[in-house]
């Protein structure tokens, strides 16, 4: 499946199948060898009362992450599709938290996202203090640095610049997450303003690479960008693969995200 093309391989493990081991999900992954795509995202059973489900996520790389906003659409999408969800809105458990989803017709999905945390303990962000809108270092080889950093359940740094399109996203996106300033690393979102409700976004993930769309980094752009007073509280983000809609109703609000899923083909892995 896809969400506006952050690609997923999708393992329905709701019959309490084992997850797959980090050596599995990186031969998944492998656009070359294996199916390819960007994430590995398990269906299992749910994890909290009233929840319809629960989702696991891995890298392309096999690590780890508690949070997946495209992920999260398209687990829903697999669940209606084979009528587990019935109503227009149910739940499901991430790593991360509990996610209230809508359904808005059409194969598009709105997920509840939670409420961004910007304390650097949080995020996590190795800096003493208070959390700031605005982080700047200087990084060997790169130079200074400027940022934004939010937590969204998994951790994002973001970098304002003035065109996506030349945005140096294979440097800086490597250079902050080997940094050692986010102990976890980060996915590193490049995002361009163009009007105070609409942004271009592009991300360098966490274990994955630069992603065709980064639904938690879309959360996290808007998220850094409305504490910057740089744009109002509901945003289209165009991102490469598509658009996202995220709304971030006030600061004690969670993120609500909106935007697409496709299913692309199924398979039997035999690797
Ligand atoms: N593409 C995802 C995020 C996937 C996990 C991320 N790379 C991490 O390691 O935290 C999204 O749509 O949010």
């Amino acid at each position: 499946m896809h969400g506006a093309g952050n690609d997923f391989v999708i393992l329905d493990l709701r019959d309490g199948a084992p997850p797959p081991s980090p050596d599995l999900c990186r031969a998944l992954a492998d656009r070359h060898a294996g199916v390819g795509c960007d994430q590995i995202l398990t269906i299992e059973p749910a994890r909290t009362p009233g929840s319809l489900a629960g989702y696991g996520i891995w890298n392309a790389d096999g690590s780890a992450s508690a949070q997946c906003g495209n992920g999260a659409r398209c687990v829903a999408a697999w669940l209606v599709r084979d009528g587990a969800a019935s109503d227009a809105r149910f739940v499901l458990d991430s790593p991360a938290g509990s996610h209230a989803v809508d359904v808005l017709g059409d194969g598009h999905f709105r997920v509840a996202m939670g409420v961004p945390r910007f304390a650097p303990a949080q995020v996590p962000l190795a800096v003493e203090g208070a959390e700031r809108d605005d982080y700047a270092f200087a990084l060997a080889h790169v130079g200074l640095i400027r940022f934004g950093a939010v937590s969204m359940g998994n951790p994002h740094a973001v970098i304002e610049v003035d065109d996506a399109d030349v945005a140096p996203v294979g440097v800086l996106g490597p250079a902050l997450q080997d940094s050692g300033l986010f102990p976890q690393s980060a996915n590193v979102g490049f995002a361009q303003v163009i009007d105070r409700s609409r942004i271009r976004l592009r991300v360098y993930e966490r274990g994955a690479g630069e992603t065709l769309a980064c639904g938690s980094g879309a959360c996290a752009a808007v998220a850094v960008l409305v504490r910057r007073g740089r744009v109002d509280r509901e945003v289209a983000v165009s991102l490469p693969g598509g658009e996202l809609h995220i709304a971030w109703p006030d600061d004690a609000a969670q993120v609500a995200m909106a935007g697409p899923t496709a299913f692309v083909f199924e398979g039997e892995w035999t690797g």
